[in-house]
């Protein structure tokens, strides 16, 4: 019985690879990032990490392990106490037309319609004039929010909100997308449908997404590399590539067994001793296989 459960353990851990991404070909490039808050909080220590033009990674980890710190360094409304955020290979210096940070909140203007709402944002990036009407309509079409075009945010319920946030995040066309915890404050059929709408953009776009969550599904849903990170101080524990097809289901068994070792990986990090120890990475072959 053991060595049948252990034998599915590691086959379903083939289907997760430990990432290896170069520096030199990085979109996103960052090395030796540390974060002290004014409060000496260290939201983040020692963090590097290499992301793939095209990739779409999961921040995953429980509060306070410094997702969102990591995600505002990489849009430039951080700036790392230590280390550098390069993109392309350039280090940058604050917030650019390449990368847009999505939130949690839809952060429509409400008196704009939802059409209205994404023409202001295309003239914010200089996109011509002409170009901005049929430009928005076709990314409120994406996010099958046609027949809305005219109606203003308070009339929207609080997932086509949302997708009238995701069409205005698209629409723009940076060519990275950072997104906070978007879907967090759905109710979780609309957590779905979500999931769905951007995992069908994504694939015909190719973005450069960086997708911090901290449920594990979801993380494995959209992922194609989850990043673990634990708290005190903020740190990357493990970082793993999913080689699961896509769109992919819920009912997977491979996913649902990937899914018990993240949440195993994690009550480790969130428990006191994993709080405790120092920043080192959990080696594969000694998680997760003992339990
Ligand atoms: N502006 C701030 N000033 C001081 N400390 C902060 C600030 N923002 C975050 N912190 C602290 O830094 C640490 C990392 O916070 P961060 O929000 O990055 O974590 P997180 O993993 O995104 O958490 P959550 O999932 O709860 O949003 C936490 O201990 C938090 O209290």
């Amino acid at each position: 019985m053991f060595r049948a459960l252990l034998a599915r353990w590691r086959s379903s851990l083939r289907l997760f690879q430990p990432a290896k991404v170069h520096a030199h070909r990085a979109k996103i490039s960052v090395t030796q990032v540390a974060h002290r808050y004014g409060n000496k909080v260290v939201a983040l220590q020692d963090v590097n990490l290499n992301i793939r033009s095209g990739e779409f990674v999961c921040l995953l980890g429980p509060s306070g392990c410094g997702k969102s710190t990591l995600l505002y360094a990489l849009a430039g409304h951080v700036v790392p106490t230590g280390g550098t955020v390069s993109i392309d290979g350039k280090p940058i210096h604050g917030p650019g037309p390449d990368r847009l940070l999505m939130f949690q909140e839809a952060a429509l203007f409400p008196w704009m319609t939802v059409l209205g709402n994404l023409k202001f944002a295309l003239a914010a990036r200089g996109v011509p004039r002409a170009e901005r009407e049929p430009r928005a309509r076709e990314f409120i079409h994406r996010v099958q929010l046609s027949g809305f075009e005219d109606t203003l945010p308070h009339q929207l319920s609080g997932g086509m909100k949302m997708r009238a946030s995701l069409a205005r995040a698209l629409a723009v066309d940076s060519a990275v997308l950072l997104m906070d915890e978007p879907f967090g404050s759905l109710d979780a059929q609309t957590r779905v449908h979500m999931q769905e709408l951007l995992q069908n953009i994504w694939l015909r776009t190719s973005k450069t997404v960086v997708f911090v969550t901290h449920d594990v599904h979801e993380a494995l849903m959209l992922g194609t590399r989850v990043v673990l990170m634990a708290p005190r101080p903020g740190r990357i524990v493990k970082d793993l590539e999913v080689h699961l097809p896509m769109p992919r289901s819920l009912e997977e068994r491979n996913l649902n067994e990937m899914a018990r070792y993240l949440r195993m990986l994690m009550r480790r990090v969130e428990g006191p001793e994993g709080a405790l120890t120092p920043p080192r990475p959990i080696p594969e072959d000694q998680v997760g296989l003992r339990h």
